[in-house]
């Protein structure tokens, strides 16, 4: 008898034992023992059913083992647990392939979090963008709130509550009047106020938002405004610093003006553009040009999907996390990574895991969803399985990637002195896909 032969045997008898441990154990040391047959065709997950190892059988598919595998009489394991009167494995084997997996995802009943750059204060008043006349009018309304980009990064002020906290720069009409009119500013129309919204349905009691975004020098800009005023330096960590309201809308603002100073030119033709509807829109100045027929999204501001993933161990207790190289010493993150064309949700976080791990992923369920304006990605949140446990990270994305406990989560979440690393910022939805998943457990 070969190795191979005597290591599947010796498999094949822990099965039929329903000795647990020991499947676990040959499991993770040579995983393609999984589903491979014996001499008479019966697999291990057929060995549990026939004499009844419930606990065994379901060690097997939680590695994820294939239950539509069939012995020699074409029967699969769920048949063998019916004819022996296993009712109960019948009904574990009854299933969906990857249902015990599927059972350690937390739930998903919960509401939307309102994390940093999510919250909506403003209606986008979609409609009004081509109104040139309504525009117009907001321009010109006391009321109206201009915020300023250089460069992409917002004008604002240290906040008074806290230190570490800033705020935006609110201006009014009269102090952009220069602005407005300068050819070397873009201007984006954000919206209206909708607390005011609720208030004062008349239209010209709304309050209009605009960015404003100046290729001006900047310091002399500053001269004549507040002198406790500044352009933020870092996105990150900076805009972390924002409140939430204006997070979210600088989330918007920064996300499209960064797509003008990326598409200045007509990407199909590489002609000049012209800035429309209120800044949501360019709009090549070629006559003939192929963007000029038909939708094409190279007119409209681009996002760009990121799927980014907390990685459950098989045995629903721990998870992975992995730590770039950028990251502050000690941290340790979800893994995330760009939605490639014609991928699903689904495929991109069973890609960029293996990619970036080496680990195999079954399960994947969506979460919730981040806009993250850095500079225009849209992170999609999502918890998922692994069918294999052994990590071999891929050194130019990631430096170090573990698995780590919920107790070591718990942890680095309270700041305990244990703690074994340092959560990703409560800002991000990383944060937030952590906290999910230790609240699920009714446990802690
Ligand atoms: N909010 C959060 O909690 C959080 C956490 C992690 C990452 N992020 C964001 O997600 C983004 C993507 O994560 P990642 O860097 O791990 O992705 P990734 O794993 O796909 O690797 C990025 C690399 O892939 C290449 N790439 C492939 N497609 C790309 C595309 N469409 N655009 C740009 N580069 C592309 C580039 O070389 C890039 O350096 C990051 O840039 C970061 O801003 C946010
Ligand atoms: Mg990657
Ligand atoms: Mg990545
Ligand atoms: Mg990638
Ligand atoms: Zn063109």
């Amino acid at each position: 008898m070969s190795v191979r032969d005597e290591l599947l045997q010796r498999f094949l008898d822990a099965a039929s034992r329903g000795d647990e441990e020991a499947l676990s154990l040959m499991l993770s040391q040579s995983r393609e023992l999984l589903d491979q047959r014996g001499e008479q065709g019966w697999s291990a997950l057929m060995l549990t059913a026939r004499n009844g190892h419930y606990d065994a059988a379901r060690v097997l598919l939680s590695n994820g083992c294939d239950t539509s595998v069939t012995n020699r009489s074409g029967q699969t394991a769920r048949d063998v647990a019916l004819f022996w009167g296993h009712r109960h494995i019948a009904r574990l084997l009854t299933s969906s392939p990857g249902h015990h997996l599927r059972q350690l995802l937390p739930s998903t009943d919960t509401e939307e979090p309102d994390i940093h750059f999510n919250r909506e204060i403003l209606d986008r008043m979609s409609d009004r963008r081509s109104d040139g006349e309504w525009l117009a009018s907001r321009r010109a309304s006391p009321e109206t709130v201009f915020l300023l980009f250089h460069a992409l990064s917002p004008l604002v002020r240290s906040g008074a509550e806290r230190e570490e906290q800033i705020k935006l720069c609110k201006l009014r009409s009269a102090a952009v009047q220069e602005l407005l009119t300068s050819s070397r500013t873009l201007e984006v129309f954000l919206g209206v106020d909708k607390q005011q919204q609720q208030q004062d349905d008349d239209d010209d009691g709304m309050v209009a938002w605009f960015a404003l975004s100046t290729e001006d020098d900047p310091t002399q800009l500053l001269k004549d405004k507040d002198p406790s005023s500044f352009f933020l330096q870092e996105a990150m960590p900076g805009l972390l610093r924002l409140s939430d309201d204006d997070a979210g809308v600088v989330a918007q603002a920064r996300s499209v003006l960064a797509w003008h100073s990326r598409y200045r030119f007509c990407p199909t033709c590489g002609g000049d553009t012209k800035v429309e509807e209120a800044g949501y829109k360019r709009t090549c100045l070629r006559a003939g040009c192929r963007s000029l027929q038909g939708v094409h999204n190279t007119c409209y501001p681009r996002v760009d999907p990121v799927v980014i993933m907390l990685v459950l161990h098989p045995d629903g207790k721990q998870c992975m996390l992995g730590r770039k190289k950028i990251f502050p010493p000690g941290m340790f993150s979800c893994l995330a990574g760009f939605v490639e064309p014609g991928e699903t949700l689904e495929a991109a976080v069973r890609r960029e895991v293996q990619e970036e791990s080496g680990v195999q992923v079954g399960p994947v369920q969506y979460l919730s969803s981040q806009a993250w304006p850095m500079p225009s990605c849209l992170m999609i949140g999502c918890h998922c399985v692994a069918v294999t446990t052994d990590i071999k990270v891929d050194q130019n994305e990631i430096e170090e990637a573990r698995w780590f406990t919920r107790q070591q989560v718990m942890d680095a979440l309270v700041k305990d002195k244990r703690a074994v690393f340092i959560m990703p910022p409560r800002q991000a939805i990383a944060h937030y896909l952590l906290k999910h998943w230790i609240g699920c457990n009714a446990n802690l």
